[in-house]
């Protein structure tokens, strides 16, 4: 990851920039990571920016998951401390991503800042 994310460090402006983390087999498959690996890989992320570029940018950036993320999957997905949203790409076609949208909000809303 951290080769991927050399040519960024410098450019993660939280207030203009997302990072989304989508493993590919996860893509469109209905195959999602499970909570402990998402959140793994994205504390990992967040701990490289943490060391190259800063704490603050690492604290404030936020870092989604996407990959088959739905009504069923989000609650749990959503309770991992460092998935801050989801990028949702089938699921938003469908009623469910209302839940999706009111899961991520509940989860952070009751997540300390
Ligand atoms: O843009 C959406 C992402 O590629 C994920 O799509 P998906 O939720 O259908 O797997």
């Amino acid at each position: 990851m951290h080769v991927q994310m050399t040519q960024i460090y410098d450019l993660l402006d939280p207030a203009k920039v997302v990072i989304a983390y989508e493993p590919v087999w996860a893509i469109g498959t209905g195959l999602t990571a499970t909570p402990e690996d998402a959140q793994a890989t994205h504390k990992g992320i967040r701990d490289l920016i943490a060391k190259h570029a800063s704490a603050s940018v690492a604290d404030a950036i936020r870092i989604q998951y996407g990959g088959s993320a739905n009504a069923a999957n989000a609650p749990d997905l959503s309770a991992q401390p460092d998935i801050d949203g989801f990028l949702v790409g089938g699921a938003s076609l469908k009623p469910e991503f209302a839940e999706i949208v009111k899961a991520i909000a509940e989860a952070k809303a009751a997540q300390p800042a």
